[in-house]
């Protein structure tokens, strides 16, 4: 099927770009090197270990020096433990299972630990993540072959050679919290046969909407459903909300938030509360002791301590696999009993839930997935629902030429093409003053979105502006470059000085704790270290620091402040405007203010492009536009 084989050779591409750019951050790198692009923990200290499943021993390990460096040593990474010895041999590899702070645990692939560890410094490296690459790999290979026999009916659909059926009998139950669209949306979710699509533009209740509609899809079919979405960080979400709906909640993998309540729901700690636990701990500690009395016994003694040794060993595995028995049995009780899986695109193929079959799988913040990671849950799965928005952020990709033949484009985005009765879209929204949410509305979602009652008519104070354009044009802001990032000081200047003048009107109208929150964005880097700058040598700013944020619009993406300050901070005389031609993210950033938005740019930079020529001019009709000039006078 060309389908699949396009898919296959795109992801090819975008593997070896990615190892590429991988190898070219630690190809001759030094640790420093490799530290200092997040690669590389060192030094670390361990700080225990245990032996688990699969006799693999897992090490916890914190790093006691460079604790703030930012770092990619995420759960699920593959990674290996090294020795400042000879880093070449004196490694052991494996893969992240737990993440938090300054501490990891590290699950190697061997039952004890190296003696290496005991002497010269240790480092943690991450590997290049070949295992999500295979099992994307295997997941398309395996469609491919479903999809020449031509006979299921959900590949089909999904790859619009057979149209989205539905029964039309199914009514929904009565869901008085829900509004009419997410009513609907609910609906379509549970008489669907193959597919349906919910699409939530910003601050629509696509979360709650879900939750309702996999709580009445548990309801009807009686049967586990599959969620999952592309981030740890929306799977948590889901994963606590559901459980708060009174559902049997499973979390596999690791949350990338450690709070109580989802703690609880993850395996390991199920595991460690199930009535059968203490039984195979018991047995575990044996099998410890009698590996320990083993290594007692040097390999050079004679026969006779050889043997006494071997015989140890033997029987340490032989318990060993009496607790890998139980911890199965535990394991499977849990699996069964959950009503709800949740674990992230790839998660969906740890060992533990991996030959699991389910009904229905609903795939969140799909407009973020890429669509090679989708069909590894898809595949387990009678009946997929597809929930995001094709207007927020596009999932990442390495590979400039994979983007360009398509692999930037989602199955959300196909899906919607295809099959239009197949979608429905959330049209109220519950954050935005509809002034912050007018031109969004217009530009992308073909002004079908409407504000809440609650939230259409909110400000700061009566009389305060919601939006807020403030033209640089013609005061010579010019940008800078530093390094890869573009950067406005004065702008950034600018910015932090209108900030100040609003929280001076704000201050005696709020009370300390119930300070309007607010967040400086940029999609510039380096643009951020100057308004972080600016903010820090602004003494009336010191006291309401705990309510201004600072962020990339990227890490974004989901959240909202009361009010936002865009920073657009190009400025130039050649029309040039970089990232900011991705219109998906200014829509993001747009969309992240409730109560006031305040975009800051150069009309004369930025109208080159109609998106921004656009919003200009609607600014100017909503009397929302301003030059820095009027302002600075
Ligand atoms: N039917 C409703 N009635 C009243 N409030 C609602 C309704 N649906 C959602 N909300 C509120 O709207 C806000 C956003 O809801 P939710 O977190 O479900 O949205 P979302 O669409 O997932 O958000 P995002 O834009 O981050 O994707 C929440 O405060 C929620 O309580």
């Amino acid at each position: 099927m060309d389908y699949f084989t396009t898919l296959l050779d795109l992801l090819k591409t975008e593997r070896e770009a990615d190892r590429q750019q991988y190898q070219q951050l630690t190809q001759s790198a030094s640790v420093a090197e490799r530290r200092a692009n997040g690669l590389t923990w060192y030094p670390i200290a361990i700080r225990g270990s245990e032996l688990g499943r699969g006799d693999y021993l897992t090490v916890e390990v914190e790093r006691t020096t460079h604790q703030d460096l930012s770092h990619q040593l995420r759960t699920g990474v593959p990674a290996a433990l090294f020795s400042n010895h000879d880093p070449k041999t004196d490694r052991v590899e494996g893969t992240v299972s737990f993440q938090n702070g300054n501490r990891l645990k590290i699950t190697l692939l061997t039952d004890e630990l190296p003696d290496w560890s005991r002497q010269g410094k240790l480092g943690i490296d991450m590997l290049f993540d070949d295992t999500s690459y295979d099992e994307m790999q295997d997941a398309l290979r395996q469609a491919n072959a479903l999809a020449e026999t031509g006979t299921n009916q959900l590949i089909n659909t999904l790859i619009g050679t057979a149209a989205a059926t539905f029964r039309p009998e199914i009514t929904p139950p009565a869901l008085p919290r829900l509004n009419a669209s997410q009513h609907q949306a609910v609906g379509a979710i549970l008489a669907a046969n193959e597919l349906a699509i919910v699409h939530g533009p910003p601050g629509t209740g696509k979360t709650t909407t879900l939750v309702q509609a996999i709580k009445a899809l548990v309801a009807q079919d009686h049967k586990q459903v599959l969620v999952v979405a592309p981030s740890n960080a929306a799977v948590d979400l889901l994963s606590e909300k559901l459980h708060d709906e009174g559902l049997n909640v499973l979390r596999v993998g690791n949350p990338s938030r450690i709070s109580e309540r989802l703690t609880a729901l993850t395996l390991d700690h199920k595991m460690a509360e199930h009535s059968q636990m203490r039984e195979a701990k018991k047995l575990k500690k044996q099998a410890g002791e009698f590996k320990n009395m083993a290594h007692k016994y040097k390999r050079s003694f004679g026969k006779a301590e050889r043997d006494q040794r071997k015989a140890l060993f033997d029987e340490a595995h032989r318990i060993m696999k009496d607790v890998a028995n139980t911890e199965q049995y535990i394991i499977d009780d849990l699996v069964g009993r959950a009503q709800v899986i949740t674990a992230t695109l790839v998660g969906a193929n740890q060992y533990m839930v991996r030959g699991l079959t389910y009904h229905t799988v609903v795939i969140d913040e799909a407009g973020q997935a890429l669509e090679p990671a989708c069909w590894i849950p898809i595949l387990k799965a009678k009946k997929v629902v597809l929930a995001g928005d094709p207007y927020q952020l596009s999932p990442t990709i390495k590979s400039a030429e994979a983007a360009r033949n398509g692999l930037n484009v989602t199955l959300l985005e196909k899906c919607i093409a295809l099959h239009p009765d197949a979608v429905t879209m959330l049209n109220e929204q519950y954050r935005m003053h509809e002034q912050i949410m007018d031109y969004s509305a217009r530009i992308f979602y073909n002004n079908q979105l409407r504000a809440h009652a609650s939230v259409a008519g909110h400000l700061l104070f009566s009389g305060d502006s919601p939006l807020e354009f403030i033209d640089t044009a013609g005061c010579g802001f010019e940008e800078k470059l530093e390094g890869t990032s573009s950067t406005n000081p004065e702008e950034a200047a600018l910015a932090i000085r209108h900030l100040a003048q609003l929280v001076a009107q704000l201050a005696p109208l709020y009370a300390p704790a119930s300070f309007p929150s607010v967040a400086v964005i940029s999609p510039y880097k380096q643009q951020l270290v100057l308004l972080n700058e600016q903010l820090d040598h602004t003494p009336d700013l010191q006291p309401y620091r705990h309510a201004i944020s600072v962020n990339t619009i990227d890490s974004f993406q989901g959240q909202e402040r009361d009010v936002i300050y865009i920073s657009l901070t190009r400025s130039n005389d050649r029309g040039e405007i970089g990232f900011l031609s991705d219109i998906r993210r200014m829509n993001v950033a747009m969309t992240r203010a409730r109560k006031k938005l305040v975009i800051i740019g150069d009309s004369a930079t930025l109208a080159s492009h109609p998106f921004y020529a656009d919003f200009i001019t609607n600014a100017e009709r909503l009397n929302a536009y301003q030059s820095a000039w009027s302002f600075m006078a």
